[in-house]
């Protein structure tokens, strides 16, 4: 589905704290879409104006008819409208394009008391107000009920007067003392019904934009589907969390889940990341590793090591069937299924080699379980009955992703040994050959897809695991090496 359209009318605010700057940031939160028809352009230095700049009522008409002839435009939502003719511009878009809610914020004084619209200019605002469109919203800065009335007459719908500048008691009443501001009350009227929307009082000092936020948010709430009242009490929320988490400016993206990655590109991004690459880098490079590419590791080594790696692989076998009870999706456990069935050839593999060595299937079984493997399968276990379905996949992703890197980097390297002038030379093949290969990357499409659904701080707990789990491979190396 296509992102929804929001056309906002308003100055550029170089600073990024108002206008279209900030709209932009706050529909660009809601996954919305904002396309833009600059009323002026302002350029600010540290707490002051630099310079300022009006682009022509032609291109402002331009702008907005292009907007709406691009398609798709439901909502408008109007910010500062700089001069009387650009007003009437704007009410003759409206006019002539009639989109389904108008959200006007109408940005007449400045937050220091500076009149911002020329007097000519405020009586045509008035025209949008007054124009019989239907769904209509004034989003204004005023504190009265019996303005919000007056207000109501002029023509909107709805009428939104925000209580800023006025914080109450808990009980509502005007508070004698600074201590006893309690709550910040804005008041939505449509006409018959008064809604009150209540907001623990911060403080005097709001970051800059707040007003722009709201009434942005409460359009972007309006186009995603939300009727007047639920579209402002969110809206309201969500300024409220902005504010929270912003420390002196708004967090527009406070409740956006923006994943540290790309879709499919997970492990990519796994791999590379700082806290991963170091332990990844020792699995992989060990020097267990080179030994058997260069055909140097001693043969009761590798033969220790086989054996132990076979009891390794009867307990991962069990925390994959683990994994599979885990789930109720029939393709992740027809999935795992196929795993366990990739494990036993893995095991028979070994065995193979086991016996050119002289060790039968009898003397690898009743062999002690060193305790670097309890460990490592421990580990795995422990997660499969304590953690969720994915966390267990990142448990068994070093064992997934690993063999099949180092296998392929051997393979590949012309430093290896390859071929008969090296007695290891088949245990890469092994783990090169295609139905290997076939396996890994399924379980590479496992942790894609469901990486992509996870917030970011599963993201960062689920690394945790992979990293942990990586240690352990590292220490089945080293246990190989002793
Ligand atoms: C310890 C360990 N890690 C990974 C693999 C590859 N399946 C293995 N056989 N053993």
């Amino acid at each position: 589905m296509s992102q929804k359209r929001i056309l906002v009318i308003a100055d550029s605010d170089s600073s990024g704290v108002s206008g279209l700057e900030a709209d932009q940031k706050v529909i660009a939160a809601h996954g919305c879409y904002a396309v833009t028809a600059t009323t002026a352009l302002t350029a600010h230095g540290p707490g002051d104006v630099l310079e300022t700049c009006s682009p022509s009522v032609a291109f402002v008409k331009a702008a907005i008819d292009g907007c709406f002839d691009g398609g798709g435009v439901e909502v408008v939502k109007i910010g500062f409208l700089a001069s009387a003719e650009i007003v009437q511009i704007v009410v003759d878009a409206l006019r002539r394009h009639g989109p389904r809610f108008v959200v006007v914020d109408p940005v007449v004084v400045s937050m220091s008391g500076t009149q911002l619209l020329s007097d000519e200019a405020r009586q045509y605002c008035y025209w949008i107000r007054r124009e019989p469109f239907t769904n209509r919203i004034s989003a204004i800065w005023t504190t009265s009920l019996r303005l919000a009335k007056a207000l109501h007459s002029l023509g909107p719908d709805f009428v939104l007067l925000k209580g800023g500048q006025l914080p109450l008691t808990a009980n509502l009443d005007v508070p004698k003392h600074d201590s006893d501001k309690q709550v910040i009350v804005d008041v939505l009227y449509d006409g018959t019904d008064v809604s009150l929307i209540k907001t623990a009082y911060v403080g005097a000092s709001l970051p800059l934009g707040v007003e722009y936020a709201f009434a942005s948010a409460i359009a972007s709430n309006l186009v995603l589907g939300d009727a007047v009242p639920l579209a402002t009490r969110k809206a309201c929320r969500y300024v409220e969390a902005g504010i929270s988490k912003g420390k002196g400016l708004i967090d527009y993206f406070h409740s956006t889940y923006t994943l540290p990655f790309s879709p499919r590109y997970f492990i990519e991004y796994l791999l590379n990341r700082e806290d991963v690459k170091p332990v990844w880098h020792a699995h992989v490079h060990h020097d267990f590793v080179k030994r058997i590419g260069d055909g140097t590791l001693p043969v009761e080594k590798f033969k220790g090591y086989l054996a132990q790696d076979y009891l390794f692989l009867v307990q991962f076998a069990r925390a994959k069937a683990l994994s599979a009870y885990k789930t109720n999706s029939m393709e992740d456990i027809a999935a795992g299924a196929e795993e366990i069935l990739h494990i036993q050839r893995e095991m028979s593999l070994h065995l193979d080699y086991c016996a050119e060595f002289g060790l039968s299937k009898k003397e690898v079984e009743k062999q002690e379980e060193h305790q670097a493997c309890t460990a490592y399968t421990r580990y795995v276990l422990d997660i499969a009955h304590s953690e969720s379905w994915f966390a267990l996949q990142m448990a068994f992703a070093p064992c997934l992703l690993g063999y099949g890197i180092i296998a392929r980097r051997l393979w590949d390297d012309p430093e290896t040994v390859k071929e008969q002038g090296n007695r290891y030379w088949k245990w890469i093949q092994n783990y090169v050959a295609d139905d290997y290969r076939a396996a890994v990357e399924a379980g590479e499409a496992i942790l894609e897809q469901h990486a992509s659904l996870q917030s970011p701080s599963q993201i960062e707990s689920l690394v945790k695991i992979f990293i942990h789990a990586t240690k352990m491979e590292t220490g089945f190396w080293d246990m190989g090496n002793e």
